[in-house]
């Protein structure tokens, strides 16, 4: 999620070491990784195949059809209120475009540390390439180097931290917030239909200036993966998300009835969960899901985050038609949500609950 300005850092620039460069290291990991919960098991997760149990699967094509939108639609309210989490299919990308996406961050990543250091994140900025900003000497750092770009409104996107190298980067990734943002807005109009809201009812919440941020992860191979996580247990602060997976290597985990499940690799499918607004706007009806990241001592693993975020300026809070005497208000109106996010993240903490009444 979006990081605000902190006022100590670990700076790849500054001496430290980024992830990718400990990976490769034989000093032993320092202890600001370790969890102390880690252990046999600690990486344990449901495979929802053999448990019977299934992250739900939405066709795109099924959503926009006249015929069977309706069944789509239901389909898409149970997911949302069970699991926070789904995966589409047939959203228009093709395997080329999406495997061009994973590539430039592979290509990014390869580059050597000079090359990769002229878009380093500035001391006091949140754009850029680096690993976690540090907030406290208690938190545990995340097995992750990052690359997090503003991609919208485009007035905003400033190009000198963007990538240089690979030379399609710029190009791939402005294609690909274009697909996102014109998918968002089909979600986001499916999810209130869903609801039997105004189909424009969520997209009016986000207002005019809404924002997205892309965040490409990368995860090297873990030397003591029952101890260290890739990401923490976190929720988002967007209104929705959405995850390029890795085609081959898992790592991605949701939590169901206190119970982690993976979330499947389906190669052209794209993950997208709920986050922290949308679950405010539907007044809880719509579940932002606690989810993680593990590691693994061999492979690698690459992601693509997009998070799209209401604007900052605007309040957000529970749609009137969602407050009734059996569902009475549950959140308190908040603005700039996502910037109290990161302080909460950084010490462990739901933000959401800030804003519980
Ligand atoms: O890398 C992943 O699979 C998930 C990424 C994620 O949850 C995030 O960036 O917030
Ligand atoms: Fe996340």
């Amino acid at each position: 999620m979006a990081e605000p300005v902190a006022s100590t850092e670990v700076e790849i620039t500054g001496g430290c070491k980024s992830v990718q460069e400990l990976a490769l290291s034989s000093e032993s990991l320092s202890n600001s990784y370790i969890h102390d919960q880690g252990g046999v098991g600690f990486r344990h997760a449901l495979d929802p195949s053999e448990s019977n149990i299934h992250i739900p699967v939405v066709d795109i094509l099924n959503l926009t059809s006249p015929s069977s939108s309706q069944q789509e639609l239901q389909k898409l309210h149970s997911a949302l209120s069970s699991w926070g989490f789904f995966q589409v299919i047939n959203h228009g990308m093709t395997t080329l475009f999406l495997d061009k996406v994973r590539e430039v961050s592979k290509q990014f990543f390869e580059l050597p540390k000079e090359e990769k250091l002229k878009c380093a994140r500035e001391p006091d900025g949140i754009e850029g390439y680096g690993n976690d900003v540090i907030f406290s000497e208690k938190q545990r750092l995340d097995w992750t180097d990052r690359v997090y770009l503003k991609v919208h409104p485009q007035d905003q996107r400033n190009f000198n931290v963007w990538p240089q190298k690979p030379n399609d980067f710029r190009s791939i990734v402005l294609q690909y917030t274009e697909n996102l943002r014109q998918l968002n807005e089909v979600i986001l109009r499916a999810m209130a239909k869903s609801l039997n809201l105004e189909e424009d009812c969520f997209l009016k919440e986000c207002g005019d200036r809404d924002s997205m941020f892309i965040r490409f992860n990368y995860y090297p191979p873990c030397p003591t993966p029952d101890h260290v996580l890739g990401l923490k247990p976190h929720a988002d602060g967007s209104s929705i998300t959405f995850v390029l997976q890795d085609k081959e290597v898992e790592g991605l985990q949701v939590l169901k009835d206190n119970q982690w499940f993976k979330v499947p690799i389906i190669p052209d499918a794209l993950v997208i969960n709920v986050g922290d607004q949308i679950e405010i706007m539907s007044n809880g009806i719509f579940q932002s899901p606690v989810h993680r990241v593990v590691t693994n001592a061999e492979k690698e693993r690459l992601t693509v985050a997009m998070f799209c975020i209401p604007d900052s300026e605007k309040e957000i809070k529970p749609v009137e038609k969602l407050v009734n005497e059996s569902r009475p208000i549950l959140y308190r109106p908040v603005k700039d949500y996502v910037g109290i996010y990161f302080q909460y993240y950084q010490q462990g903490k739901r933000p959401i609950e800030a804003s519980k009444i």
